[in-house]
Order: structure tokens, then C-alpha cells, then sequence
């Protein structure tokens, strides 16, 4: 992580040199790198997110940037480190353990994407949760249409209802007879769809069979929301866009034992027309070619015997049959007390306890070891560990 970083603690804002005036709002931060002036807007009493604007003192402008990902809930105050400059640690105060700790991406490889999307000239800055430690990775599964990715996700799901959560995609195509909007696809106009790609709210999108289909960022959040670990039935596309992204995952890959075996389990599913059949079987050679050539995938199963694949894909997910409880559970964190002071070393932020606390808790630091941060927008910041240091005794315990 670089230099010092700058901490900044709930300053209201009140003039500039260009003479514009902000209104100053309770509990906002300000941070400073280059000419520009972060500013996370603190809550007002009525925004139920954290806001955030820009002071370009080139332009001398303020500037409302884009701002991806899914946004902090108001809180009543926060810390804001710049770190490595190029995001802003924020610690928010009387936060459920969760939702204390985010990132907001000012210059990450991501945000230059987004920026050149946006035309190169637009402000653009993206959350990401932050939580402590590696929680459990996402779960990317492709194969081709019909080799029984859908069924192997289901009896996951089933069997263990509180580990695993799906990813509810996007799609234009028709929904079937027994498919329900919101739990199967959200199904939608390819107009709307692609207005919500280019406002950048998709983590990977791509056209299969004829269709438009894509994870939005929302749809893989809900799930680590919950606390669950998330799974991507996506295509070898899809797959390899979540590869090129910040998002760690495990890629699997599902084949068939043969295409005349495939071509029956279409058939048999009677969902699909004989034209749509057709068209997914062509695709499917690609995809088989892709799926097991490219090194895409961390795992290859064939799907034979089902109960077989089954067993193989709990083994790669290290179930042994036995778990029942939940790997992830919802992140652990801290409540923020009252600030006195912070400082950087090492890649530690550390964060001396306030006075208002109880007279032994005067006495105790925070210590937030940012040195292994992985990932990052447009998904979780993971790697974030967190000491509770007691200066009577200099013990260190992980706070809980
Ligand atoms: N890239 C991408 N592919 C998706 C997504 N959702 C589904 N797919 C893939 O689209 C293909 C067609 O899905 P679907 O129409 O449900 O047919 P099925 O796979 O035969 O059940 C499958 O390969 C899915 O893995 C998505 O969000 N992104
Ligand atoms: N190992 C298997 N042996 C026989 N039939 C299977 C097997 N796995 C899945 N199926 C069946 O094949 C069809 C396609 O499976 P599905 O899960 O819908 O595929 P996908 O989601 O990959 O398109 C379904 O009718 C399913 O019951």
C-alpha cells in the first residue's frame, strides 16, 4: 500500500476558492490527492446512502461523479484513509459488523475501464464492501446448454440452503413455463439491458444462443449480503470476463460424455424448439472446445452419472458430506468508537479508542492491517484483518 495515507475525520465543509459554497453536512469527510477533493457526504438526515462529490481544482468545478457499485447505508459519521492513492478506506460508526468497513475506488484498473467507457471525460468512482479476512470465493460454473449445470446447482442449493446462494442473471430471452422472474432470470427488454450495461452496472455480460445474458454487480452483492457464497451458472464468455476481472472465483466446468448424451438431455427437457435445439447444439462443440482447452477452468467434471458429478463437485468445493453450517458467515467488524486519532505503519492504520468509551477503553487502539487487500470493485475488498490492542498489557486479540 504505499505512503502515509491522509486520514480525515468528519471536517464540514464550508468554502472554497472559486466561491462556490456547499452547503456543509453533517459528518463528511474530505480527502485530498492531486487536484481533486474527495468528499463523502456524511447523512443529512434523508439520504439513505453515503453520496459522494468532487472538487476538480483544475476546473475549479464541483463535479457529481458515477458512482458504482452498491453504496454504504447512511450512518452517523465515518473515518476516510487514502490508501496507496488510488481508494479511500471508510470506517463507518455505529455499523452493524458487515457493513463497517468499504472502499470507495478513485484510479483502480476498474475504474480506468469504466472511465473509458463512460467517454474518458466522466468522473467515475466505484464502492466495494470490505471484509476481513479471505471469505469464500464466488463459484463460477459453465457448460454447455443441457449437460445439467441448472440440476447439479439445484440439489447444491438444497442440500445446503444456508452456504449457497445463486446468482440471479439477466436475460432478453422468453421465460419458460416454470421459470419465475427474479428467482430464475430477471427478464428483460434488450433495450433496458444494454442501457444498464454502458451505465456499468453488469460485472460480465455476452450474447449466447441469440440472447443477451449477464451478471449484474446487485446480483452477485445480494449473496454475499446474506452471508452465502455465491454461484455463476454462466457461459465460457461470461467466464472468461469474471477471469479478466478483479472478482476471485473458482471456475468449473461442466462436459457432457458425449454430444449424442447431450443432445438427448436437450430433448428430453422439452424446453426448448427444435430450432433452438439445433442452435445450441452447434454452439455447444465451441464451447466444449473452449471449455476444456483454454485453461479457463480450475476443474473439469463430466457429468455422467449425476450422483457421481455430484459428489465430485462437493469434493472440489471441500464438502465432505458431513457440513451443514455456513463457511461465510456475514463478515465480522467493529463499532467505530468515538475518534481520537489515527495513524499509518506498515500498512497498519491504527486507531486509538475515545475517551466517551468506558475509562478502559481510553486506553485500548485499533489496529486495521490493510497489507493484504485483494480483489476489489466490482466486488469485495477481501484480506482486511483486524487486532484490538490493549496498551495496559500490549496483548493483541483479534476483535470480534
Ligand atoms: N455470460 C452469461 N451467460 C449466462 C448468464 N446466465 C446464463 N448464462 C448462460 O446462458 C446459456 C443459456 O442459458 P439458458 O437459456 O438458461 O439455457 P440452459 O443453459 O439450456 O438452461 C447457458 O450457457 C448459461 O450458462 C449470464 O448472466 N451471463
Ligand atoms: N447426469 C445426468 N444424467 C441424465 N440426465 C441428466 C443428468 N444431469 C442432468 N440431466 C437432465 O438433463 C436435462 C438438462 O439438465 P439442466 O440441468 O437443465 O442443464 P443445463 O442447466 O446445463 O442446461 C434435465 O432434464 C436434467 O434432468
Amino acid at each position: 500500500m504505499g505512503e502515509a495515507p491522509a486520514f480525515c475525520y468528519e471536517i464540514p465543509l464550508k468554502e472554497f476558492a472559486n466561491g462556490n459554497t456547499l452547503k456543509s453536512k453533517s459528518a463528511e469527510t474530505a480527502i485530498v490527492t492531486g487536484n481533486k477533493k474527495y468528499v463523502i457526504e456524511g447523512s443529512d438526515g434523508k439520504s439513505t446512502s453515503l453520496g459522494v462529490r468532487i472538487y476538480d481544482e483544475s476546473t475549479a468545478q464541483w463535479v457529481h461523479p458515477v458512482v458504482l457499485g452498491t453504496k454504504p447505508r447512511a450512518c452517523k459519521g465515518h473515518l476516510a484513509v487514502l490508501l496507496n492513492e488510488d481508494r479511500i478506506l471508510i470506517i463507518k460508526k455505529g455499523a452493524s459488523p458487515d457493513d463497517c468497513l468499504w472502499f470507495l475506488e478513485l484510479d483502480t484498473q476498474y475504474v480506468r475501464d469504466q472511465k473509458t467507457m463512460h467517454g474518458g471525460n466522466t468522473e467515475v468512482v466505484a464502492w466495494s464492501k470490505g471484509v476481513r479476512g479471505n471469505a469464500e470465493m464466488p463459484i463460477v460454473i459453465s457448460g454447455p446448454s443441457g449437460v445439467g449445470k441448472g440440476t447439479l446447482i439445484n440439489k447444491l442449493m438444497k442440500e445446503y440452503p444456508s452456504m449457497f446462494g445463486f446468482s440471479v442473471s439477466h436475460t432478453t430471452r422468453a421465460p419458460r413455463v416454470n421459470e419465475e422472474d427474479g428467482v430464475h432470470y430477471h427478464f428483460t427488454e434488450k433495450s433496458v439491458m444494454e442501457k444498464e450495461i454502458k451505465d456499468g452496472k453488469f460485472l460480465e455480460y455476452a450474447s449466447v444462443h441469440g440472447n443477451l445474458y449477464g451478471t449484474s454487480i446487485e446480483a452477485v452483492e445480494v449473496v454475499a449480503d446474506e452471508g452465502k457464497r455465491c454461484i455463476l451458472d454462466i457461459d465460457v464468455q461470461g467466464a472468461r470476463s469474471v477471469r479478466g476481472s478483479p472478482v476471485e472465483a473458482i471456475f468449473i466446468f461442466i462436459r457432457p460424455p458425449s454430444m449424442e448424451e447431450l443432445e438427448r438431455r436437450l430433448r428430453a427437457r422439452g424446453t426448448e424448439t427444435e430450432a433452438q435445439i439445433s442452435k445450441r447444439l452447434r454452439n455447444a462443440e465451441a464451447e466444449l472446445e473452449q471449455g476444456i482447452s483454454s485453461g479457463l477452468f480450475d476443474h473439469i467434471l463430466y457429468n455422467d452419472e449425476l450422483e457421481g458429478c455430484y459428489q465430485r463437485l462437493k469434493e472440489v468445493l471441500g464438502l465432505d458430506g458431513n457440513v451443514r453450517a455456513a463457511p461465510n458467515p456475514v463478515s465480522r467488524g467493529f463499532d467505530l468508537p468515538v475518534v481520537h486519532s489515527a495513524s499509518e505503519l506498515d500498512n497498519q492504520i491504527i486507531i486509538d479508542c475515545g475517551t466517551q468509551e468506558l475509562e478502559k477503553a481510553s486506553k485500548n487502539r485499533i489496529v486495521l492491517d490493510v497489507s493484504c487487500l485483494k480483489g476489489g470493485a466490482p466486488g469485495r475488498t477481501r484480506g482486511l484483518d483486524l487486532y484490538a490492542v490493549n496498551s495496559f498489557s500490549d496483548e493483541l486479540k483479534e476483535v470480534r
